[in-house]
C-alpha cells in the first residue's frame, strides 16, 4: 500500500515573468482598469507559475496526472475528483507588472479524513511566491480528492432550493454571474485543464456536477477584489478562504463582506440563500 505521507516535503520549483500581456489579460478578465502605478490587484498571483505539464502527462480530469514515481509532485490517492478546498494567504508584498517571479511549492501535510459526501483526502501545498527576489505571497493551498461518483450520483450541488439570498447585515455586495466564458478565460489565464470547468458533459456525467463548476481561487478572486474596492487596492494582509459548496456557472453569485471582529468577514452565497465560500481577510 502507498505511504501518502513519503509526499511530505515534496517541491516544485516555477519561474515566471507577469509579463504585460499576462496583466492586461487579467484585468481584462474581470473588467477591472490597468493599474496605472503598473502593480497588480491582489490575487494574480494564482496565475502565475502555473503547472506546465505536457498534454500527454495530463489525467483523465485534465490535471497533470499523478503516480507513484518521483516525479509525481502529488500524492496519487486514489480517490479521483480533485476539488480546491481551502486556502490561507498572506501577502507581503504587491506584484508589479514586469516582475520576474519564483516559486517554490512544498507538500506540507497529508490526510484523510470521512465527510458528508464520503471519503476525503486532503494535501496541504506551501506556495512561497517571490517576486524580484523579495517574498510577496505565502500560500497554504489546501487541496481535497473524493472517491469517483456513481453514474447515478444525485447531482451536486442540489437544484436551486425556494430559499433566497438575504442581504441583511452585508456591508457590501457585489452580485455577478460567472458565465462560461468568464470560466474559459480563468483557466487560460491559470493554464487550468481542470475538465470540470468547461467541459459540461465529463462535469455532469463523470464527476456529477449540476453544472460547470466555478474555480475556487475565481470566486477568491472575486471577493479580494470586492475587499479592494471597499478597502484600495493591495490592503489585505492576510486572506483565508474555504470551499463550502460548489457554484455554477450561469447562476448569480453574490459576493458579500462586513467589518468582523477581528478584520473583515466574506462570503459568497448562490441565489437561492446556499453559502458557497466563506472567507475572512485582515488589513
Ligand atoms: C469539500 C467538500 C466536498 C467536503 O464536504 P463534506 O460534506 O464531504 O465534508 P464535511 O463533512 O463538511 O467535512 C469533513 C471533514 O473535512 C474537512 N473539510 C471539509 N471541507 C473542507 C474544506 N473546504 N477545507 C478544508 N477542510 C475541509 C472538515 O473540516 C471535516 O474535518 P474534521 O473531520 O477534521 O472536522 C464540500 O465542502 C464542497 O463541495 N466544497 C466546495 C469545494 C469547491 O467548490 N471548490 C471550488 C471548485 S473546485 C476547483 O476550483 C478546482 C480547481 C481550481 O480546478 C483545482 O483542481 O485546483
Amino acid at each position: 500500500m502507498t505511504d501518502f505521507a513519503a509526499w511530505i516535503g515534496r517541491e516544485q520549483i516555477g519561474r515566471d515573468r507577469l509579463t504585460s500581456q499576462h496583466a492586461f489579460q487579467w484585468c481584462s478578465t474581470f473588467d477591472l482598469e490597468w493599474p496605472g502605478d503598473k502593480i497588480m490587484p491582489q490575487g494574480i498571483h494564482f496565475a502565475l507559475c502555473t503547472p506546465q505539464a505536457r498534454t500527454d502527462c495530463l489525467g483523465d480530469d485534465g490535471h497533470p496526472a499523478r503516480d507513484d514515481s518521483s516525479d509525481s509532485f502529488l500524492p496519487p490517492f486514489p480517490m479521483p475528483r480533485r476539488m480546491w478546498a481551502s486556502s490561507k494567504v498572506q501577502f507581503h508584498a504587491p506584484i508589479a507588472i514586469g516582475a520576474v517571479i519564483d516559486r517554490i511549492s512544498r507538500v506540507v501535510s497529508v490526510s484523510e479524513k470521512s465527510g458528508g459526501s464520503g471519503r476525503l483526502a486532503f494535501v496541504d501545498v506551501e506556495h512561497v511566491t517571490k517576486a524580484n527576489g523579495t517574498i510577496a505571497v505565502i500560500e497554504t493551498q489546501t487541496l481535497v480528492y473524493r472517491d469517483a461518483a456513481g453514474p447515478d450520483a444525485p447531482l451536486s450541488p442540489p437544484p436551486p432550493g425556494d430559499g433566497a439570498f438575504d442581504p441583511a447585515g452585508w456591508e457590501a455586495i457585489r452580485t455577478l454571474t460567472p458565465d462560461p466564458r468568464l470560466l474559459f478565460r480563468y483557466s487560460a489565464l491559470t493554464f487550468n485543464t481542470h475538465r470540470i470547468h468547461y467541459d459540461a458533459p465529463y462535469a455532469e456525467q463523470v464527476e456529477r456536477y449540476r453544472g460547470l463548476v466555478v474555480h475556487g481561487p475565481l470566486t477568491a478572486s472575486l471577493l479580494l477584489q470586492l475587499a479592494a474596492d471597499k478597502l484600495g487596492e493591495n490592503r489585505v494582509r492576510t486572506f483565508t478562504f474555504r470551499g463550502l459548496s460548489p457554484a455554477i456557472a450561469g447562476e448569480a453569485l453574490h459576493l458579500v463582506m462586513r467589518k468582523g471582529e477581528a478584520g473583515y468577514e466574506l462570503a459568497a452565497f448562490a441565489e437561492d440563500g446556499r453559502q458557497v465560500t466563506q472567507a475572512s481577510a485582515t488589513t
